[in-house]
Formats: C-alpha cells, sequence, structure tokens
C-alpha cells in the first residue's frame, strides 16, 4: 500500500463468512490481503450485505475467520490473550450494550482496564487520558449521567470515548456515524482524522457516508456485493471507476466530477451551462432535478444558461430559440424553462412576429 512504516495490522488470505453447520459454509469474501500502517484513517465502504461488519469482526477476532491469518503488531490474533489484545484494539460496535446502571464516567474510565488490573485503580495519568477522551468526543455535558438516560448519538459518542481511553495504536469502529445528526458526523470523522495523524493511530471505520469517507480516508476498502474487495486512494477509486462499480444498481449513477450520486437519471433535453462556482454547481443540480441532462458545450442543447456575477448575487441568461432572457433567482429561471416547454415552438414563432 505504498507505506514504509510497518503495518499494525495485516491480514493475508483471509477468508471471511460463517459456518453454517459441520458441512456448509457461507463465504462471505476472500481471500483478502490487508494492511494498515500508523496515522491512516482507514473507510470501509459497500452496499448493505456486502461483508463489512463481517470483516470488522473477524479482523477483531469476535468471530473465527475461515481461512489466513491476521496479526496485529507483530502477533497473529489467534494466539493474542484478551488482555493484550485489549492494549492493541480497541473498538467500538453498533450494538453496544447499554450498561444501564453505569455512569458515563465509570464507562469512559472502563477504557482504563487493560492497564490498571483488576483492582482498577485509576492513576493521575488514567484519569488525565479519560479527561482527554471526554473533552475530545464533547461528552463532558452528561458525564454523571446513567447510560440508560442517553440518546442513541450521545451513547455512541460515549462508546467512542471509551476506546479512546483504551488508547491503543488501532482502533475499528462499525458504523461510528449510525446515529448521529449531521454536524456530530462531521465532528467525528474529524476527529478521527485529526487522531489518526496526531497520535498515529491506525483507524478502521465501516461507514454508509459515501461523500464524507472520500473526504477523510486515507486509503477505502470497496468491498463489493460478492466479496470483491478493491483498495486504494479514495480519489484513484473514483477516477478509474471502482467506485461506482461497487456500488453499482441500475439507474444509480455516480458523478465523478460533484463528488455525488445523482438521485435524478438526466433523460430530457440537453441544456448547456456556461459559469462556474457554487452558482454553477446549484444550477446544475437544479437544473438535474427539472430532467434536463447538462452539458457546457454541446450543439444538441435547447438552450444555453450563461452565470454572470454582479455585484449583489449572479444573473442566469438563458437563450433559447434565439430569445434571450435575464433571471435574478434559479426560480426564475426555472419557471421560465418551464414555461418555454409548456410553449409549442409555432406558437412561439407566432407570438414574437406580433411582439415585432
Ligand atoms: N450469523 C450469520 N450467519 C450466516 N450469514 C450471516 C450471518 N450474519 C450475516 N450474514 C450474512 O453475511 C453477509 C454479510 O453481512 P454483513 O452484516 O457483514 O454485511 P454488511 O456489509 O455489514 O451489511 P450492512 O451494510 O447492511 O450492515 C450477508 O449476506 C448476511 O446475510
Amino acid at each position: 500500500m505504498g507505506s514504509t512504516t510497518q503495518p499494525i495490522l495485516q491480514a493475508q488470505d483471509l477468508s471471511i463468512g460463517y459456518k453454517l453447520n459441520s458441512k456448509r459454509l457461507r463465504k462471505v469474501a476472500g481471500p483478502l490481503q490487508l494492511e494498515m500502517h500508523p496515522g491512516q484513517l482507514i473507510c470501509l465502504l459497500g452496499p448493505n450485505g456486502a461483508g463489512k461488519s463481517t470483516l470488522i469482526r473477524t479482523l477483531s477476532g469476535l468471530q473465527p475467520m475461515l481461512e489466513g491469518r491476521v496479526v496485529i503488531a507483530g502477533e497473529s490474533i489467534s494466539r493474542l490473550k484478551p488482555a493484550a489484545m485489549a492494549r492493541k484494539l480497541s473498538m467500538v460496535l453498533t450494538d453496544n450494550v447499554r450498561s444501564g446502571n453505569l455512569d458515563v464516567y465509570s464507562l469512559v474510565a472502563l477504557g482504563r482496564y487493560p492497564y490498571t488490573g483488576w483492582l482498577g485503580t485509576l492513576s493521575a495519568a488514567d484519569k488525565k487520558i479519560i479527561h482527554w477522551a471526554i473533552e475530545a468526543t464533547n461528552t463532558e455535558a452528561f458525564i454523571h449521567r446513567k447510560m440508560d438516560q442517553l440518546s442513541d448519538g450521545e451513547s455512541q459518542k460515549v462508546m467512542l470515548a471509551r476506546a479512546l481511553a483504551q488508547d491503543t495504536p488501532l482502533v475499528i469502529l462499525d458504523e461510528p456515524t449510525a446515529h448521529l445528526d449531521l454536524p456530530n458526523r462531521v465532528q467525528l470523522l474529524r476527529l478521527l482524522h485529526q487522531l489518526a495523524k496526531q497520535t498515529n493511530k491506525a483507524i478502521l471505520i465501516s461507514t454508509h457516508e459515501l461523500d464524507m469517507a472520500l473526504q477523510v480516508g486515507d486509503q477505502v476498502w470497496l468491498l463489493a456485493q460478492g466479496g470483491q474487495l478493491t483498495t486504494g486512494v479514495p480519489e484513484d477509486l473514483v477516477l478509474n471507476g471502482s467506485f461506482e462499480a461497487a456500488f453499482d444498481k441500475a439507474g444509480f449513477n455516480f458523478d465523478k466530477e460533484t463528488g455525488t450520486f445523482n438521485i435524478h437519471q438526466g433523460a430530457g433535453q440537453k441544456v448547456n451551462l456556461v459559469g462556474h462556482g457554487a452558482a454553477a454547481f446549484w444550477t446544475r443540480r437544479a437544473l438535474q432535478r427539472e430532467g434536463y441532462i447538462v452539458a457546457t458545450d454541446t450543439a444538441e442543447a435547447v438552450c444555453t444558461i450563461k452565470i454572470t456575477e454582479q455585484n449583489n448575487g449572479c444573473l442566469w441568461v438563458s437563450t433559447q430559440e434565439g430569445s434571450y432572457q435575464e433571471h435574478p433567482t434559479i426560480a426564475a429561471l426555472l419557471s421560465s424553462l418551464r414555461a418555454a416547454a409548456d410553449t409549442p415552438s409555432i406558437h412561439r414563432e407566432q407570438t414574437e412576429k406580433d411582439k415585432a
């Protein structure tokens, strides 16, 4: 994977899946060759049922592998004792058990268990790390509450704080943004990215946040339905078509220029759009919603829309069948396009002659 550091995690010829009975296996993916290096944030992406949770559970030793080997910090996980494993790997799973009786501080403090021994006495250094984990995850406001008095999103942040308090070189999180609102999702992914850079941890997250994963992931592991795994720098996977192929579904297309999946399938008429920046981006979105195929320079266009910047905003100038109109907003542009589409061109020609 082009890194000169020693990998913190390595999977060799790893096959993942389930033993259905003594004779039958359900292989989900494999054989896989994987590496994670210190300082990397890796986003595991793939459609529903592709095997993301199965892979995460197998890499963490929570589920037996069908074949192969997983090595964490130089030791095979099949030989690692739970206490040693807990000093190398911390995890946040989606199905975290709600420990109702425990208050938030005590739950975060449990992250120090691998270091405090069975008496669990916290040193000043342990308390400092707990404090840092609480601060980093923005959970100070509810540290005295019981776990069953938290929302799903709050509880998810607390489970992350516990994993951070564990302070391991490898952190694995299964859908950590699942219950979070948009600002908290952005904040969490930014935090994970910074953590990887500042503390040199290797962090693996599975997520359905495709656009955000493309922004924060140093590497993407793309697991497609059927178990094919493609790994690489996100931008390479977008440009070479792997990203789109992993989510391949009829009528579902990824716009490489904007990094978004288009809800609207342009099947209508073509328009030329001339402009740049935010105004061009949002005009394109509005035109696509109206059913237009937006191009920059096609001879088949029924209309050309030029965006010009004014002192107090933008002006949209449309040229259609020789008629030239100015629109102060996207709403005005759309109404004019709708009106033109509702007027047969023969009638338009007559009206224009009458006006002349
Ligand atoms: N206990 C099990 N026994 C047998 N098959 C299972 C078991 N759990 C999951 N599977 C199957 O393994 C495949 C991968 O499931 P997995 O939960 O890993 O997918 P995923 O990518 O995490 O999906 P999602 O995005 O929906 O969470 C699916 O086909 C699923 O039906």
